[in-house]
């Protein structure tokens, strides 16, 4: 501690500061803007492709809750400034503190995040996610839980986890295993890149909305002077399209992926995929086997059981069923893959 007089105010003042400067960069990096009875919030960290940080958790967090206590918020949108919704949690911040051994920081990181993910889940108020761009594992925690979700002609959406020895999180093993047959079971262990026509066919988006009309959408949205879902979902349903689903489209395979990812095991599910391929070889086919021997098999193993249980369980018992398992994974305990994948990114280099 510093033995100069005054050396301790110094101390504080400094503290002060940093407090300070926390609060503006939270401010900064959630923008809000306020049209009548309507809220928008701006995810704005565009050049992380608005990978959201400790900070913007707890602003988004304390906004929503006030939002919902203030008669006079009808409705709140959410949106991301440039190319992404949001590519998930902050992956540096996770990498430093995993490769530092400091697990429970990366466990308060998602304590803070799955408690903003039910309060999405359980919000009293309307509430509309524009997913114009990238959408991908805590970005998918902050929409899909919520009442409304727009989809766009660049909306691209992933659960990326099993491929970096983590699993689907952020209340996933609630709303993947809700999607039609065994197609969450697909998404959730193999990653596969979805767009906006495919959101739209499984239900992971509510509407689709061509990406310049979005404007005149918003616009339309600030009209809203009430809570009830109901006149918010007529305006949206004005400017919804029914995409056709690209040929290739893995929806299109929804027969395939229910016999195959309805299997016991992932030794299972792969043998089975390996069957279909024997008999009708397809490069969707063979990308799927692939992605699933590319990912950690511990990852693939409790990703599974994790949706399996989700079947059964509300999005409260999921989301805390899903913190325990981040803490064992974050400390190593079922296996290393995931700290031997954060070790091999480049950026521990520079930690
Ligand atoms: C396919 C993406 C979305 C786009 O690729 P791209 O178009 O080639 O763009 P870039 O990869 O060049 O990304 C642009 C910038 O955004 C940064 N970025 C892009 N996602 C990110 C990102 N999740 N983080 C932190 N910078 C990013 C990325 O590092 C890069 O920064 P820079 O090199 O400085 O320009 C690619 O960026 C990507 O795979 N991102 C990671 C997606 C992902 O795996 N998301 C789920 C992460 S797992 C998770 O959410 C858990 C979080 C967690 C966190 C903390 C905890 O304590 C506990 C848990």
């Amino acid at each position: 501690m510093c033995v100069c007089p005054g050396g301790l105010k110094g101390k504080e003042g400094r503290e002060e500061e940093e407090t300070r400067a926390v609060k503006m960069a939270s401010h900064s990096q959630v923008l809000v803007e306020e049209k009548s009875s309507v809220r928008i919030l701006t995810l704005n960290r565009p050049n992380q492709l608005n990978a959201l940080c400790l900070d913007m958790i707890s602003r988004l967090l304390q906004l929503f809750l006030a939002y919902e206590e203030d008669p006079s918020v009808k409705l709140v949108i959410l949106k991301g400034q440039g190319r992404a919704f949001c590519a998930g949690g902050d992956a540096l911040p996770l990498v430093r503190d995993i490769v530092q051994g400091k697990w429970r920081l990366a466990a308060d990181f998602v304590t803070y995040q799955y408690t903003l993910n039910y309060v999405l889940a359980t919000y009293s108020k309307t509430q509309v996610s524009i997913l114009n761009g990238i959408v991908m594992g805590g970005g998918a925690g902050l929409s899909i839980h919520g009442r409304f979700r727009i989809a766009t002609e660049n909306t691209v959406f992933a659960m990326p986890e099993t491929a970096l020895g983590l699993f689907p999180d952020v209340g996933a093993s609630y709303f993947l295993s809700r999607l039609p047959g065994f197609f969450g079971e697909y998404v959730g262990l193999t990653g596969a890149r979805l767009d906006g026509a495919e959101m739209l066919a499984c239900g992971l988006a509510t509407h689709f909305v061509p990406s310049t009309r979005l404007t005149s959408l918003e616009a339309d949205l600030y009209k809203v002077g009430t809570s009830d879902p109901s006149f918010v979902s007529t305006i949206l349903d004005a400017y919804t399209q029914h995409p056709h689903l690209k040929q290739q489209s893995a929806y299109h395979r929804l027969d395939v992926i229910d016999r195959c990812f309805s299997q016991r095991t992932v030794e299972e599910i792969i043998y089975a995929l390996e069957g279909e391929a024997t008999q009708e070889p397809n490069d969707w086919i063979s990308t799927t086997i692939r992605a699933l021997e590319k990912a950690s098999p511990s990852s693939l193993k409790i990703s599974l059981r994790s949706i399996r249980e989700g079947r059964l369980q509300g999005v409260r018992l999921c989301l805390i069923r899903e913190y325990r398992m981040a803490c064992h994974v974050f400390k190593g305990e079922i296996s290393k893959d995931f700290v031997e994948v954060l070790l091999a990114f480049a950026i521990v280099d520079s930690l």
